[in-house]
């Protein structure tokens, strides 16, 4: 008999906003974000074994099989709960690598979720939001699922309600290594620290955006064509590029001037992962 098989999202987030307010003694810095899911993302099918293996199917190119944080997400847990199943992977992957839209730590997350659904494990958001942060500072919201004002290196996490405007996202045709924009000696590190509420508004800015519009004309590009329709972000330490409009055929015909000459999508922002959605549906 085969196994049953569960396909699950593991969409994409923008960084609304990007405060950097100081440097820890490890290096890690301290932030302010919120955090808000599109209804767009990869998909990723899991189907239990018995023997313990743990097999993701679809090959990255880049990253070994051992390195990705989907393989890296299902051994810590199987480890952690004692767990004798194992998993058949297989991923569909549209999100871009390195491009600030958490696509890495998005599908670590599904992973975590999916299969305590699968083995179940009965484990609570708290604890696999703590598994989760071991593998990535961004990997606890969407555990969490529900946007959010995040501090520390991402972990605090409060609910927020932004608006949820359809957005324009540009893909430049470059991967920004984060680590490479947080040891720029450029990066504004002193922002002071604001308050919960009230964000977003007034409050959108993105320390990373001067450096990495520095280091990458590509980046630079494609905020200077977006800023023609509307205000142009950058999510995370880019590379990708945002701007918000109040309707899908609004952003729509914005995309398609641009993706002429760009790559790039049009998708809804959400207070609520999709991925949360889905596990809700399947209870
Ligand atoms: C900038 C954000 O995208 C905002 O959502 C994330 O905080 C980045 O999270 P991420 O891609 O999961 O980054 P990690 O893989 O944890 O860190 C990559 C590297 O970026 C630097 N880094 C990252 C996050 C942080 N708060 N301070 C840092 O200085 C560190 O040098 C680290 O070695
Ligand atoms: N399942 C995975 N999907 C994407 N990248 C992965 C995965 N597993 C490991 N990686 C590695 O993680 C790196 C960062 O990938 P990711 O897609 O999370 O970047 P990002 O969108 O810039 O993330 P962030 O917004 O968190 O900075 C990749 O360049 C790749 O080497």
């Amino acid at each position: 008999m085969t196994a049953p098989r569960l396909t699950l999202p593991s969409p994409a987030k923008l960084n609304l906003m990007l405060h950097i307010l100081g440097r820890r003694e490890d290096g890690y810095h301290e932030l302010q974000t919120i955090f808000q899911f599109l209804d767009y993302g990869d998909e990723i099918t899991f189907a239990v074994r018995d023997d313990g293996v743990i097999r993701l199917h679809t090959e990255f190119d880049g990253v070994p099989h051992d390195s990705n944080l989907i393989v890296r997400a299902a051994k810590k847990l199987q480890e952690q709960s004692g767990c004798a199943l194992g998993i058949d992977i297989w991923i569909d992957k549209i999100l871009p690598m390195g491009g600030g839209i958490g696509g890495g730590s998005s599908n670590a997350a599904t992973t975590l979720l999916g299969l305590n659904h699968l083995w179940q494990l009965g484990w609570d958001e708290d604890r696999l939001a703590t598994l989760g942060l071991s593998l990535g500072a961004d990997v606890p919201v969407f555990v969490r699922g529900h946007a959010a004002f995040a501090e520390g290196v991402g972990e605090k996490l409060t609910p927020v309600e932004p608006a949820e405007p359809w957005y324009v996202v540009l893909v430049p045709q470059v991967s920004v290594s984060t680590a490479e924009i947080f040891s720029d000696p450029l990066l504004t590190r002193n922002t002071p620290p604001i308050k919960v509420r009230p964000v977003p508004e007034g409050n959108s800015r993105n320390d990373c955006l001067p450096v990495v519009a520095r280091r990458y004309p590509e980046v630079r590009n494609a905020l200077n064509l977006l800023g023609n329709f509307t205000e142009a972000k950058l999510t995370g330490t880019g590379s990708c590029v945002f701007g918000g409009f109040p309707s899908k055929a609004e952003a729509d015909k914005v995309s398609a001037l641009l993706t002429e000459t760009l790559t790039g999508f049009v998708a809804k922002g959400s207070n609520v992962s999709m991925l949360h959605r889905k596990l809700q549906s399947l209870l």
